[in-house]
């Protein structure tokens, strides 16, 4: 009976918004503080929808443990639908058949370690592109824009991993197409008020250009997709080279008929591209972007990781066969994440069945949320939790790949990121080379604590204003 349920508390709200109002310009923030008052497990009505919101480390692995299946479903969302061509991609399709196949076939064809060590001389010549080009401006001592660099970087490695080429010569050209990624993530991180006051938030949307700008995004990326989808079915493919992931996915079009559990369409491939793109472009880059922003601000860990760098590599850069041999490199990575989780509220869940969490009656049909990145500094899981300080996992075995529930920047359970070992790779070579490569130092007389930190919220935080930096050169790399 209803009236017996323990519901999970929450602050008063207000008819109709409810606690969207609560929300502001950077949720992950607003629900932290909330969740001070509130507790770990807080029940939030977003409009229409009822709304949890875990917050510490124990109640996210009693989630996880034991109401995973429970509550791994996706909430279908207008800017989501739009952007998975309702719902054919793996991050947005809710639970069910589509999803568990689509799942397992690409955690098969195009996750396994295999396939990501086949990509391994991709990442390694786009690092060295990335390191030439700094090398290049670095003769005028004028500062570099890390941010642009970094998601240079990180778009060219997945555009090369899905389809065999870089950006010359499509479409969209670098800049326009970081754009358009950038505008479709903030529209899809964005609490839409479609989604939340179905009988008068979608005029809202319209008014304030949220449905616009989505619509933009989406009819530039399909064509984007569509052009390169076509170009991959005419290229005569030489036998000798790695199949890319486009033509595994084109593979699996042609291989699946009707009859089988999972019919590839053009439509889920393009599905699956988008989500490709909008999962591994701007988590990377905005990791490696604060982690360099956190390491200008605390010379003393850039020293020593430098100290590491140098002293175990003797060649001119950094291979990912010897990224095994640096371990602070893999502290500083770690508490990068923990205080700048690329993805601070996880993508939303949906719960499929009622379950109690924390003592709570949780009900089915609610929308869930994980906040990450209130649980990396929740001083009850970390002490000092706002310094940056790597050596907290000296002689810790905890790590971020799910199964240590006070660092889960890539999620757990089901739903797990499964680009993990391509995010972290990328992110771990990069650093390791732009810290053998050059020592960094801030603009004119700047100091450390004139850094600026402010956030800009989409699905992913990435730093507002671009990180600029003035390298010198230290050594020769061919
Ligand atoms: C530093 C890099 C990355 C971070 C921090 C990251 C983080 C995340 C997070 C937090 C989720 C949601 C997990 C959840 O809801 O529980 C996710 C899902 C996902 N990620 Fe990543 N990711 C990264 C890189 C990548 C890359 C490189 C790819 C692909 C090439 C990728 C593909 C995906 C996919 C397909 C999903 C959806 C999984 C599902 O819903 O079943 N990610 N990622």
């Amino acid at each position: 009976k209803p009236n017996n349920k323990l519901l999970p508390p929450g602050p008063p709200k207000l008819p109709l918004l409810g606690h969207l109002h609560l929300l502001g310009s950077l949720p992950h923030r607003s629900l932290s503080q909330l969740s001070k008052k509130y507790g770990p497990v807080m029940l939030l009505q977003l409009g229409s929808v009822p709304t949890i919101v875990i917050s510490s480390a124990a109640a996210a692995r009693e989630l996880f443990k034991f109401h995973d299946l429970a509550s791994c479903s996706r909430p279908r969302l207008a800017g989501s639908g739009r952007l998975s061509y309702n719902y054919l991609d793996i991050s947005f399709s809710p639970y069910g058949d589509h999803w568990r196949n689509v799942r397992k076939i690409c955690m098969l064809e195009l996750f396994t370690s295999r396939r990501v060590e086949s990509f391994r001389e991709i990442r390694e010549e786009e690092v060295g592109r990335l390191l030439n080009s700094i090398s290049q401006s670095s003769s005028s001592s004028a500062p570099i824009d890390l941010s642009e660099k970094s998601y240079s970087l990180t778009a060219n490695i997945i555009t090369r991993v899905a389809f065999g080429s870089i950006f010359s010569g499509g479409k969209l050209d670098d800049e326009h197409f970081q754009h358009v990624m950038h505008s479709a993530l903030a529209a899809i991180g964005s609490f839409s008020m479609t989604d939340f006051i179905p009988t008068f938030g979608w005029i809202i949307d319209r008014l304030n250009g949220v449905h616009g700008r989505l619509e933009k995004s989406f009819a530039e990326m399909d064509a984007f997709f569509q052009h390169v989808v076509e170009d991959r079915i005419n290229f005569k493919k030489s036998s000798k080279k790695e199949e890319n992931i486009v033509d595994v996915l084109l593979r699996m079009e042609r291989e699946s008929s009707e009859s089988d559990a999972l019919k590839v369409t053009k439509d889920c491939v393009k599905a699956l591209i988008m989500d490709i793109f909008l999962a591994g472009v701007e988590t990377g880059a905005g990791t490696i972007v604060w982690a360099m922003t956190e390491l200008v601000r605390n010379p003393r860990v850039m020293k020593k990781l430098q100290h590491e760098i140098r002293s175990c590599i003797k060649e001119g850069s950094v291979k990912e066969i010897n990224l095994e041999k640096l371990e602070y490199l893999k502290m500083v990575v770690k508490e990068v994440l923990r205080l700048h989780p690329p993805v601070p509220l996880l993508l939303p869940r949906e719960t499929i069945c009622p379950f109690k969490l924390n003592g709570y009656d949780i009900d089915p049909k609610s929308h869930l949320h994980i906040n990450v990145w209130a649980i990396g500094r929740d001083p009850q899981s970390w002490t000092d939790p706002e310094e940056f300080f790597p050596e907290r996992f000296i002689e810790s075995n905890v790590d971020y790949k799910g199964q240590n529930f006070e660092l889960i920047p890539f999620g757990g359970g089901r739903r797990i990121c499964p680009g993990i070992n391509m995010g972290t790779l990328t992110v771990e070579l990069a650093l390791a080379n732009l810290f053998l490569c050059f020592d960094w130092k801030l603009p004119n007389g700047m100091k450390e604590e004139d850094i600026d930190m402010e956030e800009e919220v989409g699905l992913t935080i990435t730093k507002k204003s671009p990180l600029k930096l003035i390298p010198s050169f230290q050594l020769i790399f061919s």
